[in-house]
C-alpha cells in the first residue's frame, strides 16, 4: 500500500474509531425504518452488483446520441429487473407500490445523467393512477408498468410553462365522429421540454385546453398515442423530435411536440375528475384545480429528491475533508485534516444538519399528501388549499437549499470538486434542475404567499385557517422571548414570521388604499411576499425538524447527535437571517451573541461524528460515483486513475497536433 493511499486510509478508520453512536440506527432512520433498510438493501444487491449498469467508458467521453443509447439501455435494463423480481412485483401490487419504488434513491444512479424512462415512472404512471377512471387504467395501466408503452408528460409548451391557463394547445370535441381534434395553432403552442418525449415515448399525457360545444374548459390531461407500437414511427399529423444539449439530464431527451388537427377517441381525454360525455356536455370536476395533482405529486417527490442529492454531496465533501491535509494551523506542526478548520466545518456540518431538516419535513408533507389524497378519493376537497402550499413552498425550500448546499460542498473540495469525476458537476446541475421544473420556484414562493395572506386576512375576521398557518394571528404576534432552549427558539421564529406578515400585509394594504388595484399592489410588494413564504416555510421545516427528535425513539447516543445538528441548523438559519428577528425584538443583540458561541461549540462537538454520520447514510461507492467521496478514502490513486482513461490520454501526441499546433509552432516543417 503505497504510504498516501495507508494515509487517507488511516484517516477515514481513525474518524470512525470516534463514533459515539449506533450507526444502524441512524441508518433505519433515515430510511423510515429497519425493515424500509432491509428492503433498499435487497434490492441494491440485485441492482447495483449487475454489471449491465456499469459504463465501458465514461458518459462525458461519448457522443450526444451514444450516451442516450447508453442511459436507455441501462434504463430499460432496470424496467425488466424491476418484473423479474418477485418482491418488487409484490410491492408494486399495493396501492402505494409504485411510489415506493420511485422513492428509492439509488434507482437514480443507475442512469448518470437524466433518464429517458424519468417521465415514465415519474409523471406519466402517476397521472394514469391520478387522472384516469378505473377503465382507463384498466386499458393502459397494466402495459405502461411493464413498459410495454412508454409515455411522458407534455404540458409545457415554448411561449408558456409557468401560467398553465396562457397553454395554447386546443382539444376540440367533434360529437360527430366522438373525437377530440388536437392542434398547435402557433410556433408557441409547440409543447417544449418534456422529459422523454424526444425519441423515447410512444406516448403522452398531453395538457391541452378543452374546447366543447364551443366553450372552453381550460387545460384538461388527453392521453395520445405518438408513435407506431410496431415500428416507433411518429405518426402522422404530429411532428416530435429533441430539443437539443442542455445544461445538465443530457440523456432525457427533453422534446417538442407539434400537432396538425390530429384526432383521438373521446375516451381519451383522462376523465376521472372531469367527463365530456358522447354528446360534448361537460361534466365539471369538484375542483379545476384536481387537473393539477400530478404536479402536486412530483412536487412532494423532489422534496426527498433533492435531499437525497444533497446527501450524495455531503457524504464526498465530508470524507474528502477528512482525508485531504492542507496548510498549518499550528506553525511548524503537520499539515492537519482540513475537516478541522472550523471554516471547513461550517461549510459540510450544516449541510448534514439540512440533509435531516429536508427529510422530516419532507416525510410530514408525504404524510400530508396521502392524507389529503385519500379524503380528495372521498369527495372531500378540504386539505387541498393546504396541500397545494406546504408541497409548493417545501418544493421551494428544499431545492433551493440542496442545489446550493451542494454548491458549498463542491467549493469545500478544492480544485478537485471541480472534475467530473468528482460527481459534483452531475449532482449541481440534477439539483438546479429541480428549481426550474414543476413549478419555477418564485411562481411557487407567490403561491405560498398567496395562501398566507389570505389566510392572515381570514383569521384576523376571527375565520379557521389551515393547520400550517393557524400561529399567523394571536398570541404568536406579541410573545414574550421566554429562553433560548428549542421552544424559545421556535417561539422566536413564529414572532418574526407573524411580524413579518403582518407589516407585508398591511404595506399591500396601504398600497391600494393609495388607489393602486390589489393586481399592482401584488406585483408592487412581490420581493417581500416571496420572502413572507421563505420565512413561513423555513419556520414549517424548523418545527418538524425539532418535533421529529423529540417523538423518535432514540438511543442517548444517537439522540445528542441529532439535537445537535437541529439545534445547528435553527441557530445558524437565526444567525443568518438575524435581522428578521432583531428587526421584530424577536431576540436581541446579546442572544445572537449567545447563539454564534453555541453555534461554534455545535461544530466542534459534531466534528468527530462527521464521518459516521454520512456513513450512515449507507450510500454504496456505485451510487457515489466520485472518486473524491468513497468509502475507503483511497482519493488521489482514484483522481489519477480516472485521468488515465481520459480518451486523450491514450496516444503520447494527439492528432489534432499534427493539424493545429504544428504548424502554428513551425516545428518539423
Ligand atoms: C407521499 C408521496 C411521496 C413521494 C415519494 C417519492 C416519489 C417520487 C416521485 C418522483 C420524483 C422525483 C422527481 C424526479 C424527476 C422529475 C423529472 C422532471 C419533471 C419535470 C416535469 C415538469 O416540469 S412538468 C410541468 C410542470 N409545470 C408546472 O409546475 C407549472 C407551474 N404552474 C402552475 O402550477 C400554475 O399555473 C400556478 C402557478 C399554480 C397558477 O395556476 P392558476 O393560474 O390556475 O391558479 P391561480 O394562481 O390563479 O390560483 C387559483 C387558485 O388555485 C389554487 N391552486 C393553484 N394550483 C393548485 C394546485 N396544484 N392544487 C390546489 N390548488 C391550486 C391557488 O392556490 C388559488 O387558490 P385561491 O383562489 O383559493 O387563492
Ligand atoms: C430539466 C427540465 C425538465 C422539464 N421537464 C418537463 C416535462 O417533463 N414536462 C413538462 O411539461 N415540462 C417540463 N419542463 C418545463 C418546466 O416545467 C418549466 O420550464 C417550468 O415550469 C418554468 O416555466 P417557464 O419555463 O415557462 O418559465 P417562465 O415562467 O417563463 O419563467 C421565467 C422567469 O419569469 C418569472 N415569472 C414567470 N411568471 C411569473 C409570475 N407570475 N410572477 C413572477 N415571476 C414570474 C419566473 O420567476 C422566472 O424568473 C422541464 C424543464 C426543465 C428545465
Amino acid at each position: 500500500m503505497s504510504i498516501m493511499k495507508q494515509q487517507c486510509v488511516s484517516d477515514l478508520e481513525n474518524e470512525r474509531k470516534n463514533c459515539s453512536f449506533d450507526k444502524e440506527e441512524l441508518t433505519n432512520i433515515v430510511d423510515g425504518g429497519v425493515e424500509k433498510t432491509q428492503f433498499r438493501r435487497r434490492l441494491e444487491e440485485y441492482f447495483l452488483r449487475d454489471p449491465q449498469f456499469l459504463d465501458s467508458i465514461g458518459p462525458d467521453y461519448m457522443s450526444h446520441e451514444d450516451r442516450y443509447a447508453n442511459e436507455l439501455r441501462k434504463a430499460c435494463h432496470m424496467i425488466h429487473k424491476f418484473s423479474e423480481n418477485e418482491e418488487i412485483n409484490q410491492v408494486i401490487g399495493r396501492p402505494d407500490g409504485v411510489r415506493s419504488i420511485m422513492g428509492l434513491g439509488f434507482l437514480g444512479a443507475l442512469t448518470r445523467d437524466g433518464n429517458p424512462l424519468q417521465l415514465h415512472l415519474g409523471m406519466f404512471i402517476p397521472t394514469l393512477i391520478g387522472q384516469g377512471t378505473p377503465e382507463q387504467q384498466e386499458r393502459w395501466l397494466g402495459r405502461a408498468v411493464l413498459g410495454e408503452i412508454i409515455g411522458t408528460y407534455a404540458q409545457t409548451e415554448m411561449g408558456h410553462g409557468t401560467f398553465l391557463r396562457g397553454l395554447e394547445t386546443t382539444a376540440t370535441y367533434d360529437p360527430s365522429t366522438q373525437e377530440f381534434i388536437l392542434h398547435t395553432p402557433t410556433i408557441t403552442a409547440t409543447k417544449w421540454w418534456p422529459g422523454g418525449l424526444g425519441k423515447t415515448a410512444n406516448y403522452a399525457v398531453v395538457m391541452a385546453q378543452l374546447f366543447t360545444k364551443g366553450h372552453c374548459y381550460g387545460p384538461h390531461p388527453f392521453l395520445v398515442q405518438l408513435r407506431d407500437e410496431k415500428t416507433h414511427q411518429s405518426l402522422p399529423g404530429l411532428t416530435v423530435g429533441e430539443i437539443g444539449p442542455r445544461l445538465g439530464m443530457n440523456t432525457s431527451d427533453n422534446g417538442f411536440l407539434r400537432f396538425d388537427h390530429f384526432r383521438i377517441p373521446r375516451t381519451n381525454m383522462l376523465m376521472k375528475h372531469s367527463q365530456v360525455l358522447e354528446d360534448g356536455t361537460y361534466v365539471k370536476p369538484l375542483s379545476s384545480k384536481l387537473a393539477y395533482g400530478t404536479m402536486v405529486y412530483v412536487r412532494v417527490g423532489i422534496c426527498f429528491y433533492s435531499c437525497h442529492l444533497l446527501q450524495k454531496a455531503v457524504t464526498i465533501a465530508t470524507r474528502y475533508s477528512a482525508v485531504r491535509h492542507q496548510s498549518e494551523m499550528l506553525p511548524g506542526m503537520p499539515e492537519p485534516q482540513i475537516l478541522d478548520y472550523q471554516t471547513q466545518q461550517y461549510k459540510v456540518l450544516p449541510q448534514i444538519a439540512t440533509v435531516f431538516a429536508l427529510l422530516f419535513a419532507a416525510r410530514r408533507v408525504g404524510d400530508t399528501f396521502i392524507e389529503a389524497t385519500t379524503s380528495m378519493n372521498k369527495g372531500n376537497l378540504a386539505m387541498l388549499p393546504e396541500l397545494h402550499a406546504i408541497s409548493c413552498g417545501l418544493k421551494a425550500l428544499s431545492s433551493t437549499d440542496s442545489t446550493s448546499g451542494i454548491d458549498i460542498c463542491r467549493l469545500s473540495c478544492g480544485g478537485h470538486g471541480y472534475l467530473a469525476s468528482s460527481s459534483f458537476p452531475r449532482l449541481y446541475t440534477l439539483c438546479t434542475a429541480t428549481m426550474t421544473y414543476e413549478g419555477e420556484n418564485t411562481v411557487l414562493w407567490l403561491q405560498v404567499a398567496r395562501y398566507l395572506i389570505k389566510s392572515y386576512q381570514a383569521a384576523k375576521r376571527g375565520e379557521v385557517v389551515g393547520p400550517s398557518v393557524a400561529y399567523l394571528v394571536g398570541k404568536n404576534t406579541t410573545e414574550i422571548r421566554a429562553d433560548l432552549s428549542d421552544a424559545g427558539l421556535l417561539g422566536a421564529c413564529r414572532k418574526s414570521v407573524c411580524a413579518i406578515v403582518a407589516e407585508v400585509e398591511s404595506r399591500l394594504q396601504h398600497l391600494c388604499s393609495k388607489g393602486q388595484d390589489y393586481h399592482h399592489a401584488w406585483n408592487n410588494m412581490s420581493v417581500f411576499l416571496v420572502k413572507c413564504a421563505q420565512v413561513h416555510t423555513r419556520y414549517y421545516v424548523c418545527e418538524k425538524y425539532v418535533q421529529a427528535i423529540e417523538n423518535l425513539k432514540l438511543s442517548d447516543g444517537l439522540r445528542t447527535i441529532l439535537r445537535n445538528l437541529c439545534r445547528l441548523y435553527v441557530v445558524n438559519h437565526i444567525i443568518v437571517h438575524q435581522g428578521d428577528f432583531l428587526r421584530c425584538g424577536a431576540l436581541t443583540a446579546s442572544d445572537m451573541k449567545a447563539l454564534e458561541e453555541e453555534m461554534g461549540d455545535l461544530l466542534a462537538a459534531l466534528r468527530p461524528q462527521a464521518v459516521s454520520i454520512v456513513d450512515a447514510f449507507d450510500l454504496d461507492d456505485f451510487i457515489l460515483d466520485s472518486v473524491l467521496g468513497s468509502k475507503d478514502g483511497n482519493v488521489y490513486q482514484r483522481l489519477y486513475d480516472e485521468a488515465l482513461k481520459s480518451p486523450l490520454n491514450q496516444k503520447d501526441v494527439p492528432d489534432a497536433y499534427y493539424k493545429y499546433l504544428r504548424p502554428l509552432m513551425k516545428a518539423n516543417l
